[in-house]
């Protein structure tokens, strides 16, 4: 059994308001790019067998130095995203469907992450995969902190609140059994739909299809505005210091 991953790491970071040349995935965490921190976790994920890269044509090269620098031995190929992201990942399936052709191995599930979400953890990675083998489909997410409301049809107003408990944040790695990911992306193409995740796709093209809860704590933030880089390096402080204890504790 086999799974594989996808990493989605062709955006421009509008929201971030970088400065002219500078790359979302290669700010630095802790002395490391935003894609070091995202590529380790699935690098050390004992269930991941191989990892597909989308990323910006100019970024191609320093992913393939990266990859060297760092030993990332699952990396298989880092090629060129699209216009949005669920063209990106399109380009990473069509990949993964010539990689099936030529090997014969059909993996038996695959993750979609973002690059952009440096702190997933290579341990929640294994659990996602286990689950998505499992149950045909797994996404992460977590409660909302705060209280949601629609905006009224007049868009200067609130409309309704909705029931927070029953809503949920929903985060990346999303895992499905290889071939409904791959079919539910080709039906989008078909029919040039698009959605902000993969499992809206699942969810439209294969509503029979239960997609399983995995509730991860807070530390899975996407790298989206400016500010969410001094909380990525307190996140990430307080990730080492975790880590530390707990080697501390086994030895
Ligand atoms: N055409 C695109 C757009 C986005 N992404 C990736 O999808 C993930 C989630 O997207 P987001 O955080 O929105 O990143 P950006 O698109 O870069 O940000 P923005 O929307 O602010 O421009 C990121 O890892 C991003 O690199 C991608 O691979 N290809
Ligand atoms: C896939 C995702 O990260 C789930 O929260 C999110 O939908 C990506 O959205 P974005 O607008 O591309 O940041």
């Amino acid at each position: 059994m086999s799974s594989y991953a996808i990493i989605a790491a062709s955006g421009v970071g509008k929201r971030m308001k970088l400065q002219e040349g500078q790359s979302k995935q290669l700010l630095e965490i802790g002395g490391y790019p935003v894609i070091y921190h995202t590529l380790s976790a699935f690098e050390q994920a004992a269930s991941i067998d191989a990892v597909f890269i989308a990323t910006k044509p100019e970024s191609i090269g320093i992913l393939e130095s990266m990859k060297k620098k760092y030993g990332f031995s699952k990396i298989e190929s880092i090629i060129p995203g699209g216009k949005e992201r669920q063209d990106s990942i399109y380009n990473c399936i069509d990949l993964i469907e010539k990689h099936i052709a030529t090997t014969g191995v059909l993996p038996e599930a695959i993750l979609v992450h973002d690059g952009a979400r440096p702190f997933i953890q290579s341990w929640e990675i294994d659990d996602i995969v286990s689950l998505s083998m499992r149950y045909g489909a797994c996404v992460p997410a977590t409660k909302p902190k705060d209280t949601i409301k629609y905006i009224a049809e007049n868009s200067d107003f609130f409309g309704e609140t909705l029931d927070r408990s029953r809503l949920l944040q929903v985060q990346t790695p999303q895992g499905f059994a290889s071939k409904t990911l791959i079919q539910a992306h080709k039906h989008a193409r078909l029919e040039q739909c698009y959605a902000t995740d993969d499992a809206a796709l699942v969810e439209k093209f294969f509503p029979e299809q239960n997609i399983k809860i995995y509730e991860t704590g807070y530390h899975n933030i996407k790298i989206t505005t400016p500010e969410d880089i001094h909380l990525a390096e307190a996140i990430y402080a307080k990730l080492l210091l975790q880590q530390e204890t707990q080697s501390l504790e086994k030895n």
